[in-house]
Parts: structure tokens; C-alpha cells; sequence
């Protein structure tokens, strides 16, 4: 069955039906990552958006129950060059099109994703919705035009309620925006009990855990939407040390009294080289942003720059002058990825220890 991507602009693209028959509209973001088609779509980050990939051939490998980076996807759409009908992998549960009916989530195959890269490189992200063929282009186009994108992603995707995963060592509360498995696999991995709570907790319910370090997670959306979560990163700063990733990452920039802007395609891929200004040692990353923080608006509050990236020298990394708080705009838990930058998780576990041994709480081995 043929269906149709019809953009904001009025471009169509038209290619084969894969996964569900819903129609749905979104952001149109492009990734460039070769593998971990399963991460992407169970990515919480992608909350709204409709991702192409840019590797011409996905699903190869198939869809497997463990790989997942959530348990309810909430990417609006998938868009392919070509969908691999047969999966060969010995973990392989379901193919691409299977999994994408089964979670109700319309896909397009078959259509030129380089053109619409080019054509999102070219404008910046637009807003497209994935249609039957008998939809009218320039009502759809129109329609597409005047909706503004959603800004209530994070309370979407964030856990409802709190939730520990046990561990021996230290207690970290990780606040969930829309967290990744990944890094909560990472800090379990670490020996730590991770508590994860809502994005809606205020500091006082917070520190009430007793921490002894805060976790920032990755989230959908622009930071700007959740000023209650920058209000919350603002009382908790100097309390315990505090470790952002991405949205994290944001939030503690917002809270520290810089500012965000929205990229015009943002940075989404496996191969994004990051240099850390300190050493000099440049990581290559995993990446999945579509804001960042405005280099012009530091000056001024307590921030120093720690990480840039190589290719266009944007902000990946920031550190408090005054407080045990830095943060990434890349992802240490890769998922997928190198790993390149796992060792931010080390940086964390040392401003754990010094501010342990700073209070004099107990330490662990
Ligand atoms: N992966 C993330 O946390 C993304 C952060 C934010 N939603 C952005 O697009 O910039």
C-alpha cells in the first residue's frame, strides 16, 4: 500500500506503508547512525518526532525484547530507505514492520531519505505528517504550518511514580525527563541504588531521599517547556553533586542562568566528535539534540565550558565554578554507540566520593 509524507512546506514524498495505518503528524528529524534502529525508536527523546534514518538498509537485524531504551516508544513515525522484510539475528523477535504494528506506529519505506535530509539540512527540521494517499497535500501543508510543536513531551514520557533499582553502594536519585534504560543500566552497573522519580518532584521531596548524587536524565523537547524542572535543578544546586545528560544538560544551564536555543536540525547520530577543552582528547559520541545551549549567554553566570563539538564548536559539556554540578549534552550510555565517553560516569562517582568525604557521610568502597 502506498502512503505519503507530506512536509509543512508542501513537498511530498511518497514511498511504501510499513507498521501501523494511523496517520500521524511530527517533527521530521534525521539520525545517521548505521546501527541501533531499536534504540532510536524506543528513545524517549524522540517523543513526537518522526525520525528518517539516513542508512539506506534497517531492520537487518531485527527487533529483540532486551534492547529497548523504554517500554512504551513514543517516536511518532519512522521513515526508510528500505525496510529488511527478513531479519536474521539469533536474538531477533520481530521484523521492523511487525514491531512498528504491533506498537502502532506508522512507518514509510522505498522514498529518497537522502533528498530529505538534504531538504532538512538545507531548511532545519519541518513538520510533516505521515498520510494515506488520498489526503489533501496543501490543507495537510497548511495545517502543518499553524501547529506549533508540542510542549508537553516530558510529562509524556517522565515514570509516574518513583521506583528503585537496588544496589550496595551509594544512593543516587536519577530524575527521569524521559530517561534512556541505558544510563540507568550504567549507574546500576556501578553498584549504586538508583531511585528514579518523576520530573515533577521538587527539591524538598528530592533531598528528602538523601542523596548522594542526582542524576539529570535526557528528555523530549525544548528545556524552556519545563520551568518547574529548572526551578527544581536551581534549589538543588550546592545540595548534593549533580550530573546532567542532554535535556539534563540543558536544565542545569537554564538553572545556572544561561539561556537555550533550538539548532536548525540539531545532532543526531553515533559519530559525533566531541573535544574536551581540559585535556584536549576529542570522544566520539552518541547524539540526539535538536537544542543547545547559547554560547553568548555565559558570560556572566557560573559556568565554564569543559566540551565542544569538533564540526560546528557548539557546547557539549559545562561545569558549576562553585558547586560539585557538570553536565553533557551527549550521552556517556551510548545506546546505541561508542563508548567512547563512558568515563563521565568515573567523573560522577569522583564528585560522589569528595562530597561524601566533605560532609562526612559515610563512605562506601
Ligand atoms: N536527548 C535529549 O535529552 C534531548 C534534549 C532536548 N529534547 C533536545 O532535543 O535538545
Amino acid at each position: 500500500m502506498k502512503r505519503q509524507l507530506i512536509l509543512e512546506n508542501g513537498q511530498t514524498f511518497v514511498g511504501e506503508a510499513i507498521g501501523s495505518d494511523t496517520e500521524r503528524a511530527g517533527e521530521v528529524v534525521f539520525n545517521t547512525g548505521m546501527t541501533g534502529y531499536q534504540e532510536i525508536l524506543s528513545d524517549p527523546s524522540y517523543c513526537g518526532q518522526i525520525v528518517t534514518l539516513t542508512y539506506p538498509l534497517i531492520g537487518n537485524y531485527g527487533i529483540n525484547r532486551d534492547d529497548f531504551e523504554s517500554i512504551k516508544p513514543a517516536i511518532h513515525g519512522l521513515i526508510v530507505r528500505e525496510a529488511a522484510e527478513y531479519p536474521s539475528h539469533f536474538r531477533s523477535q520481530f521484523s521492523l514492520h511487525e514491531w512498528l504494528k504491533k506498537e502502532d506506529i506508522p512507518g514509510l519505506e522505498g522514498i529518497d531519505t537522502r533528498k530529505l535530509t538534504r531538504m532538512i539540512r538545507e531548511h532545519g527540521t519541518l513538520k510533516g505528517r505521515l498520510c494515506s494517499m488520498d489526503a489533501n497535500v496543501h490543507e495537510v501543508a497548511e495545517e502543518l504550518k499553524e501547529t506549533p510543536l508540542p510542549v508537553d513531551q516530558v510529562s509524556r514520557v517522565s515514570t509516574k511514580n518513583q521506583y528503585i533499582n537496588p544496589g550496595v553502594k551509594e544512593r543516587i536519585v536519577l530524575v527521569d525527563y524521559g530517561v534512556k534504560k541505558g544510563i540507568v543500566k550504567d549507574l546500576v552497573s556501578e553498584g549504586y541504588e538508583v531511585v528514579v522519580v518523576p520530573y515533577s518532584w521538587d527539591a524538598d521531596n528530592i533531598l528528602a531521599l538523601q542523596p548522594d548524587g542526582i542524576v539529570l536524565s535526557n528528555g523530549p523537547g525544548n528545556p524552556a517547556d519545563v520551568p518547574e524542572a529548572v526551578e527544581t535543578v536551581k534549589n538543588l544546586l550546592g545540595r548534593a553533586p549533580l550530573f546532567g545528560i542532554c535535556l539534563g544538560h540543558q536544565l542545569l544551564a537554564l538553572a545556572s542562568g544561561a539561556l537555550t536555543v533550538k539548532m536548525p536540525f540539531g545532532h543526531r547520530g553515533s559519530n559525533h566528535p566531541v573535544k574536551d577543552l581540559r585535556t584536549g582528547q576529542i570522544s566520539i559520541t552518541s547524539q540526539n539534540h535538536g537544542y543547545t545551549v547559547d554560547p553568548d549567554s555565559i558570560d556572566g553566570t557560573p559556568l565554564d565550558i569543559t566540551h565542544i563539538n569538533v564540526n560546528d564548536k557548539s557546547i557539549e559539556g559545562v561545569k558549576h565554578q562553585h558547586y560539585p554540578a557538570f553536565s553533557v549534552q551527549y550521552h556517556p550510555e551510548a545506546s546505541p554507540g561508542p563508548e567512547d565517553a563512558k568515563g563521565l560516569f568515573n567523573e560522577f562517582k569522583t564528585y560522589v566520593k569528595n562530597s561524601q568525604k566533605a560532609s562526612g557521610r559515610k563512605t562506601y568502597a
